[in-house]
């Protein structure tokens, strides 16, 4: 068996072209959506990401304040940065890049962000807003996944799906996004982590399996059942080169299966823009 491809980028072009009408309806009564963006240091990759993030916002018609600190700023600068977006009224939304130098706190700056204007969804309170399913930006990846599956209309509720990593940013938020009482999720999660000696006992059972541990190659084609939806979503990085988690023999063992470049990745960075225009959209309601 080889696997049907289930690619992001539709799905990414799907969502984005909702931001763009929602961005356009936002303009025509006088708001210019605005995403704020904070790196620090000289992270060749996250630099990148920062650059792809302006050119896809000045795409869509937002502007998009920039702020570059240096690698040597101090946790007092960052915040400084964070509290003068948190006060703009034209910035809906800030995110700060991740990684950020060692000797910074980035929990303690995803704290200081208003909730409200945290469009990567991962502030306590969205994290709280998401656990007891209140309305508010939800973490970018997970809600990438949760399109992807509805694009390529794989059906979700009630079926079992098996997350293998735990992670406060992928894993953990995904479990309670695809166990939520909606049509696009409404599963039986399970989520598994590297630490439990035995966890392919539980992602051979998987009818969806969702690999998000960050260890690359981790899941191989005899951790997968047959017949499987198996999503790629952990990752890690040599420099630039992309090592995802799923061997790629697992194709042959899939019935469906992201591509190891192209899959969920492109859906994150739409997923941020349609948190960037909800923001935007409440605020000036
Ligand atoms: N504040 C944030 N920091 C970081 C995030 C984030 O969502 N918010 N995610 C990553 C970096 N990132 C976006 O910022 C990002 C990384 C990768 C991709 C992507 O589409 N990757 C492609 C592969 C591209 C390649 O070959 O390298 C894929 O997965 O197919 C999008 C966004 C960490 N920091």
């Amino acid at each position: 068996m080889s696997a049907r491809l289930l690619p992001g980028g539709p799905v990414a072009a799907s969502v984005l072209a909702d931001v763009a009408r929602r961005a356009d309806a936002l303009r025509a009564r006088g708001v210019r959506p605005g995403l704020a963006t904070v790196l620090v240091g000289d992270d060749e990759a996250s630099a990148g990401y920062i650059r792809i993030k302006q050119k896809q916002a000045a795409d869509l018609g937002f502007d998009s304040p920039h702020r570059h600190l240096p690698a040597d700023a101090g946790q007092d600068d960052l915040l400084e940065v964070i509290t003068g977006f948190n006060a703009d009224e034209s910035v809906h939304g800030v995110l700060v890049q991740y990684p950020i130098p060692g000797h910074l706190d980035y929990d303690a700056a995803l704290q200081a962000l208003d909730p409200d204007k945290d469009v990567d969804g991962m502030h306590p309170v969205n994290m709280g807003r998401l656990a007891v399913g209140l309305p508010g930006p939800l973490p970018c990846t997970p809600a990438g996944i949760e399109a992807l599956l509805a694009h390529y209309e794989i059906p979700v509720a009630g079926r079992e799906v098996v997350i293998l990593g735990r992670g406060a940013t992928l894993g953990r938020p995904l479990a309670m996004l695809l166990a939520q009482k909606r049509p696009t999720a409404n599963a039986a999660v399970t989520v598994v982590h590297t630490g439990v000696g035995d966890w392919e006992r539980y992602t051979r059972r998987a009818e969806i399996l969702i690999a998000a541990a960050g260890v690359p190659g981790i899941v191989r084609p005899e951790h997968v059942r047959p017949g499987a939806v198996v999503i790629g979503a952990g990752v890690r990085y040599a420099g630039r080169r992309l090592l995802p988690d799923v061997d790629e023999a697992c194709e042959q063992v899939a019935s469906a299966i992201t591509p190891r470049v192209g899959g969920v990745g492109p859906t994150t960075v739409a997923m941020l823009f349609r948190n960037a225009v909800a923001a935007a959209e409440r605020a000036t309601r």
